[in-house]
């Protein structure tokens, strides 16, 4: 959903872009470190730097994307290099989350799950031929959610469940991401069942 917001983020990112000179693959590594660096603010209870680093991060890949693009730096590996580390991105702030005891263990444990697994559905159909960015809750979406279940956390004591704000994003990414994996697998069924 959040992807069809690229021609617009485009239209304000480019002109920074083009002026950005560092290599596209340095800063993928440097949106990761910011994505570790806001596991660690959530591991250690701060909710509100760990949301916006969060933030940061995602905008960093956007960013990467967009320097490449802009400065005709985009390669092969960079591709695979960007979406690796968002694997990696995912891993430490939801464990960061996890290590913080803002979810349970098993919760924050299957949301990981059903989030690496949305991204090898599409992988896995892309090596078949396919596109697959489809469903619910794409990363971009999935990040939004932790950010605002991070923020309304910090700011309100609002409990759901005996679950904080940012347990019951956890709870519901899991569930989203397992309903976009079905999402997914279903998209490429129907377009491979010929083959
Ligand atoms: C005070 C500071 C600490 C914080 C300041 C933060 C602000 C500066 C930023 C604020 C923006 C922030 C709200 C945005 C967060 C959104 C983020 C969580 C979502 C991230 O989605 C990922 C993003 C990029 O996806 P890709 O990596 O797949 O895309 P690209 O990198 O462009 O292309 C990959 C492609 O490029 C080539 N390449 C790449 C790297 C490389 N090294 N070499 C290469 O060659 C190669 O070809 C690769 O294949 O996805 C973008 C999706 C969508 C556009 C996101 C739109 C988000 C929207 C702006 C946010 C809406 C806000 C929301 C409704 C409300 C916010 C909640 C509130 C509580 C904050
Ligand atoms: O949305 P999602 O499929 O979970 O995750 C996506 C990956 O599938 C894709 O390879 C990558 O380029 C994107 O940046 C994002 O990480
Ligand atoms: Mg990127
Ligand atoms: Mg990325």
């Amino acid at each position: 959903m959040l992807n069809r917001l690229r021609p617009q983020v485009k239209v304000i990112l480019d002109p920074v872009a083009k002026k950005i000179r560092i290599n596209p693959n340095i800063l993928t590594i440097m949106g990761l470190l910011v994505s570790l660096i806001s596991a660690y603010m959530f591991a250690t209870g701060n909710l509100l730097m760990g949301g916006l680093l969060i933030a940061l991060s995602g905008f960093v890949d956007m960013l990467d994307g967009a320097v490449a693009r802009n400065n005709y730096q985009t390669t092969k590996f960079g591709g695979l290099l960007d979406s690796t580390a968002d694997r990696f991105a995912d891993a430490f702030i939801l464990i960061g989350i996890i290590y913080g005891g803002y979810v349970n263990w098993i919760y924050g444990i299957l949301a990981l799950h059903a989030s690496l697994t949305v991204s090898y559905v599409r992988a896995r159909a892309e090596s078949e031929g396919i596109k697959c960015n489809v469903g619910i809750a794409e990363r971009a979406e999935r990040l939004v959610i932790i950010m605002i279940g991070a923020f309304l956390s910090y700011f309100t004591n609002i409990q759901i469940f005996n679950m904080n704000l940012l347990g019951i994003a956890v709870v519901v990414i899991m569930i989203l991401g397992y309903v976009t994996v079905i999402q997914r697998v279903y998209h490429s069924w129907k377009n491979l069942k010929e083959d």
